[in-house]
């Protein structure tokens, strides 16, 4: 049996129980799991071909633990991706500060990975404010940074997708949110 081709490889990042799994899943069978939370145990790899223009491309998701334990395992994972997803959850400000470490590491070791910063878990909020833990500024400051290479997107909600000058990108629901945003 040959291997299959992977046009390019996409590397999920986060701290444990942000939602990268579930995003990957509504990405890629369009369905929401639910029922009793299962961390995910080193990576998941799941290959999703996308139409781009007049071409197949096929995309290869690698779908990190995000638990501590599993840190120097992600490495080996994002080690020549073209784009990274570093998901945050809204409701949990030390998941931002996971996020950050991701970015910065990204940053500093990955020179031509796409970075795209996802808040998840937008309709805990929706409901109720004051459960929101990651304000939206301090996340779009951060997205558009002083970086010498700021992350290329920020997703806040997949519904509002509002547009920012320097064409930022807001996702903020896992349930909904499209990584074929990612630009292939
Ligand atoms: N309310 C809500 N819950 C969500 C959302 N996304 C994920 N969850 C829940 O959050 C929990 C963790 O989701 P996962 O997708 O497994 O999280 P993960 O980031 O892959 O977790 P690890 O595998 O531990 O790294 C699950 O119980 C999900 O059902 C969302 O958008 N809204």
């Amino acid at each position: 049996m040959s291997a299959m081709r992977v046009d390019a490889k996409v590397v999920m990042l986060g701290k444990e129980s942000v939602g990268k799994t579930s995003l990957v899943e509504r990405y890629v069978h369009h369905r929401f799991l639910v029922g009793p939370y299962q961390n995910t145990i080193g990576a998941a790899f799941v290959a999703k071909p996308i139409q781009v223009a007049d071409r197949v491309i096929t995309l290869g998701i690698w779908d990190t633990a995000g638990s501590e334990r599993y840190e120097a395992m992600s490495r080996i994972y994002y080690r020549g991706a073209r784009a990274a997803v570093v998901c945050y959850d809204l409701t949990d400000s030390s998941s931002f500060q996971r996020a950050r470490f991701w970015v910065k590491e990204l940053q500093n070791c990955e020179e031509h990975c796409k970075i795209y910063v996802c808040g998840t878990k937008s309709d805990l909020i929706e409901g109720e404010r004051a459960l929101r833990q990651v304000d939206f500024h301090d996340a779009q400051d951060f997205a558009e940074g002083d970086e010498p290479r700021p992350t290329s997107r920020l997703w806040e909600s997949v519904i509002s997708v509002a547009s920012f000058p320097s064409g930022t990108k807001l996702v903020e629901r896992a349930h909904t949110s499209k990584l074929c945003m990612l630009g292939f």
